[in-house]
């Protein structure tokens, strides 16, 4: 099947001459959730907005279901739901007439059902008459969702969609687009939360300086660069590592009383059997030892540091 989101070599200048998006290249299969990541001004939101023709490309392609987003603006538009960054609603309209007005911009006969349904999935059933005034931020940021999905587009576009709230709304965000997935939604989302990411993405595209480093299946990209360490606990603190010992995967904590050894999980081997036995020839005596995976954070900020260095 080909990709529902094709992006060829997209570039965009804005009028001060600024070069924001620097040639991405980027395939989306339907059904994926993928997670950009980037530093601030990294290109995220220009990324969005030329794709969801808000912003105007300075050249390249993108086709959304085989739609050219600029020769054939309607159709590619029509699959696209975008979920803004701010929020920007009316604040004496009420719920369901903000959302009923949405799928109306887009030429779409009133679908009360379908309305009802996209409501409930997202927790805004019972407030439809209420006004988006007497709503917490939550709540808002959810009737943005249901704005976005109410023509029943094939990609969702979430821009920072869990931005300032708090962990409870957070989780709910993430199982909320657990369950488009299962409806056969595409999901985009930019996100400063790594966690968020590891948690709900299948792949990850990392952007810097208006360029994608990578794209990768999360778990993948985890394995490839995740590193290991294992923290080797003394029942005596030392001040330095024993000469037999020293190697540039070892080190020692800052209170002496751990040796931390890093390993690649992907090697055969990873030597930690004969560590322990050189730590037991050095005389030295274990209280315990623990092994710590690291997080796609550090995957993260390697990776940037690396672009940043390049
Ligand atoms: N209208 C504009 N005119 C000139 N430069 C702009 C304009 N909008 C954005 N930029 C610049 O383009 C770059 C990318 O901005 P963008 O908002 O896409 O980044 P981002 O990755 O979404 O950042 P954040 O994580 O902070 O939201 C930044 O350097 C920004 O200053």
């Amino acid at each position: 099947m080909p990709p529902i989101l094709n992006v060829t070599d997209l570039r965009k200048s804005y009028p001060d001459g600024f070069e924001a998006l620097k040639g991405i290249d980027l395939q989306i299969d339907a059904g994926e959730i993928l997670a950009l990541l980037g530093p601030n001004g990294a290109g995220k939101t220009t990324l969005i907005s030329t794709i969801c023709g808000i912003a105007t490309a300075t050249s390249g392609t993108v086709t959304v279901g085989g739609h050219d987003t600029i020769k054939d603006f309607r159709a590619a538009r029509a699959m696209i739901g975008l979920v803004p960054q701010e929020i920007n609603l009316e604040p004496f309209e009420k719920v369901i007439s903000t959302v009923n007005f949405s799928r109306g911009l887009f030429g779409k006969p009133a679908n009360p059902a379908l309305i009802e349904k996209i409501l409930r999935q997202l927790s805004l059933w019972d407030k439809r008459d209420s006004q988006i005034r007497a709503l917490s931020g939550g709540m808002k940021r959810r009737v943005l969702i249901a704005k976005a999905l109410s023509h029943e587009p094939r990609v969702l576009f979430l821009d920072e969609p869990t931005a300032g709230v708090d962990v409870e709304l957070r989780r709910d965000m993430w199982e909320i687009v657990a369950d488009l997935k299962r409806d056969g939604v595409t999901i985009i989302l930019t996100t400063h939360y790594i966690e968020e990411a590891e948690a709900i993405a299948d792949r990850i595209g990392v952007i810097a300086d208006g360029k994608i480093l990578l794209v990768e299946d999360k778990a993948k990209l985890m394995a490839r660069m995740g590193k290991k360490e294992l923290e080797v606990q003394l029942s005596q603190p030392i001040t330095e590592i024993p000469a037999s010992l020293v190697s540039d995967r070892l080190r020692l904590s800052d209170d002496g009383t751990a040796l931390i050894y890093s390993y690649d999980t992907q090697s055969e081997r990873t030597g930690i059997t004969t560590l322990l036995s050189d730590v037991a020839a050095a005389g030295l005596v274990l209280r315990d030892v623990v092994t710590r995976q690291s997080s796609l954070e550090d995957v993260f900020v390697d990776l940037v540091h690396e672009g940043e260095t390049r």
